[in-house]
C-alpha cells in the first residue's frame, strides 16, 4: 500500500566557506509497508526516523527516489494531497491554537458538528467527551492532554494510512497501555495500516514488523524477537565514536 523507493532526503550543510556540502539524512530507502500491518520504527536518537515519516506526509519533500500509495506516485502531492488521499499524521509536538478548541478541531478534521456524533467518536478514541471537547488547544494544555487530542483527531479522520511520532510523549503510565490498545484496535477493526515512530518497547511489541533506522539507513526489519540483539547492540549507537570506548565506561545513560 506504501512503496518507498530508493527514497533519499538532502539538506544543507553548515560548514565549508560556501555553506558546505549537502548533508544526506535518508539515505536510499527501499521499502513497501502492506496494507493493514502495524509497524515500528525505532533507532537511535538523530538517526532519521521522523524525517522519514515527515517525507511520507511530504512535510519534507524526498531529494531524490519517490513514495507509491495504494499504486499512485504521490512523491511531488502536497500535504493536503496526501491527506485527501488518506494519510494521517501526529506529530511529536503538535502544534496549539489560541482561541480554537478541540470541538473545533474535529469539527475542521471530520466535519462532524452533531454532539451525539462528537461523543461517540471521543468514546471510541478514549478521551472523555465532557472533559475534553471544550478545552481550548492552546499553550495551557498540558503535554500528554495536547497528545491525546492529537492521536483523537488523527483517529478521527479514519486514515488508510496513519503515521504517529512518539505518540507517547508526555502520557503518563496509565495511558500507554490503553492508547496502544487504541491502535491495535483500530489497525483490526477499520485495517488502518499503522506506521508508529518510538522508542517504546510497548510499541514495538505491538508491532507486526520493527524497522531500525541508523543513519538514515534502514538496517533492520523483521519481528522483535530478531531485532532484540540489535537493539541490545552498543555499537548502534551515534556517539560511540566519541565516547571512552567498548572496555571502558562509556558515562553514558544506556
Ligand atoms: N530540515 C532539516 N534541516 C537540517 N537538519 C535536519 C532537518 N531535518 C532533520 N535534520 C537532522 O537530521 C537528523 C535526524 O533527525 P530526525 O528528527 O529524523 O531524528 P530522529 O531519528 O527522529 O531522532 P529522535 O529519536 O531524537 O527523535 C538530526 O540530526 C536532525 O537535526
Amino acid at each position: 500500500m506504501l512503496e518507498l523507493r530508493n527514497l533519499h532526503f538532502a539538506v544543507d550543510g553548515d560548514d565549508g566557506p560556501e555553506g558546505g556540502e549537502k548533508r544526506e539524512i535518508i539515505r536510499g530507502i527501499n521499502f513497501t509497508f502492506e496494507k493493514g500491518k502495524f509497524y515500528a520504527i525505532t533507532g537511535p536518537n538523530g538517526s532519521g526516523k521522523t524525517t522519514l515519516a515527515k517525507l511520507i506526509m511530504g512535510i519534507n519533500p524526498a531529494s531524490s527516489g519517490s513514495i507509491l500509495f495504494d499504486g499512485q506516485d504521490i512523491t511531488n502531492l502536497s500535504i493536503t494531497d496526501r491527506a485527501k488521499a488518506g494519510i494521517a499524521y501526529s506529530f511529536q509536538h503538535p502544534a496549539r491554537f489560541k482561541g480554537i478548541t478541540f470541538r473545533e478541531l474535529l469539527n475542521l478534521a471530520t466535519g462532524i458538528e452533531e454532539e451525539e456524533q462528537l461523543v461517540s467518536l471521543l468514546m471510541r478514541v478514549g478521551i472523555c467527551p465532557l472533559d475534553f471537547l471544550d478545552k481550548i488547544v492552546d499553550a495551557k494544555l498540558s503535554g500528554g492532554e495536547i497528545k491525546k487530542i492529537e492521536l483523537a483527531t488523527t483517529i478521527a479522520r479514519n486514515p488508510k494510512l496513519a503515521i504517529y511520532d512518539e505518540p507517547d510523549t508526555g502520557i503518563d503510565l496509565w495511558t500507554i497501555g490503553p492508547m496502544v490498545d487504541l491502535l491495535k484496535r483500530e489497525q483490526k477493526n477499520y485495517g488502518t495500516t499503522t506506521i508508529v515512530v518510538s522508542h517504546n518497547k510497548v510499541f514495538l511489541e505491538a508491532a507486526d514488523e520493527i524497522l531500525i533506522i541508523n543513519g538514515g539507513r534502514i538496517v533492520f526489519k523483521g519481528v522483535l524477537g530478531e531485532a532484540m540483539n540489535l537493539l541490545n547492540d552498543m555499537s548502534i549507537c551515534n556517539f560511540k565514536s566519541c565516547c571512552e570506548g567498548d572496555d571502558q565506561n562509556a558515562r553514558c545513560f544506556r
